[in-house]
């Protein structure tokens, strides 16, 4: 790949985040969340509680709910392996079955892929989840490259995610936009040296994504494709060449 033959200022890469920016998975989620907690003998929690788990991972979301909170106090370890286990379980029949896709978010990845630019997912969610949505939903099809949740030692919002995704796709992570829904996607993606924006009808923790440390907020991720053919001069190619 010859990074070097872009121009200066051109795009080279397209970093997506999963849940809550390509993806509504907030249905599947909270119906497995709760499905554990009823197997447990716990009451269901509100779908909109469930929806501020969402973020750091399936494990935190597992502690959150079997917590009630965001933040969790000490749970024992054999509490927290039967819950995983049970949440696991009805999450793999559930991935897929009733989350939507964002407006715009094909008709921005096709802009995308139009300019020529490669794209990929960077998620928190774990392979053995992500790899069968990524089919199911067809997003599979249009991406380079899937970081998951595992794939690395650390997790969003620790950098190593972003750096590996660009090293594969030979894209300096300068030339590389990030688009994401939370503080994990803007933190990760920052600290990797990417071009980071944010939408705003993710999840975030339940936090408006007003303060985010990004270099724009886009409704969509069509909106985005706009965004980075107006801030990035030059555009790249796999072959080198430039338009
Ligand atoms: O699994 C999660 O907690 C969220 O995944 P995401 O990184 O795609 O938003
Ligand atoms: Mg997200």
């Amino acid at each position: 790949m010859k990074a070097t033959c872009a121009p200066e200022n051109a795009l080279q890469a397209v970093l997506l985040d999963l849940d809550g920016t390509l993806l509504d998975t907030l249905p599947d989620l909270a119906a497995a969340a709760n499905a554990m907690r009823r197997e447990l003998g716990m009451p269901e929690l509100a779908y909109e509680l469930i929806g501020t788990f969402i973020g750091k991972g399936v494990d935190n979301l597992v502690r959150r709910t079997l917590s009630g909170q965001l933040t969790t106090e000490a749970i024992p370890e054999d509490d927290f392996n039967r819950a995983r286990s049970v949440f696991y379980r009805h999450y793999t029949e559930l991935n897929g079955q009733a989350c939507t896709f964002y407006p715009g978010v094909l008709e921005g990845i096709k802009a995308f892929a139009g300019m020529g630019i490669r794209l990929g997912v960077v998620t928190n969610k774990p392979t053995v989840f992500t790899l069968p949505l990524l089919e199911r939903t067809g997003l599979a099809e249009h991406m380079s490259v899937v970081v998951c949740g595992d794939t690395c030692e650390r997790r969003k919002p620790d950098p190593d995610q972003f750096l590996l995704a660009c090293n594969k796709l030979s894209a300096a992570p300068a030339a590389t936009l990030a688009i994401g829904d939370s503080i994990n996607d803007a933190l990760a993606a920052r600290a990797a040296g990417c071009t980071v924006l944010a939408v705003p009808y993710g999840y975030n923790e339940g936090e408006p994504v007003g303060n985010l440390p990004v270099d724009g907020i886009v409704e969509s991720i069509m909106e985005a494709s706009v965004w980075a053919s107006n801030r990035f001069t030059g555009r790249f190619t796999a072959s080198g060449t430039t338009g």
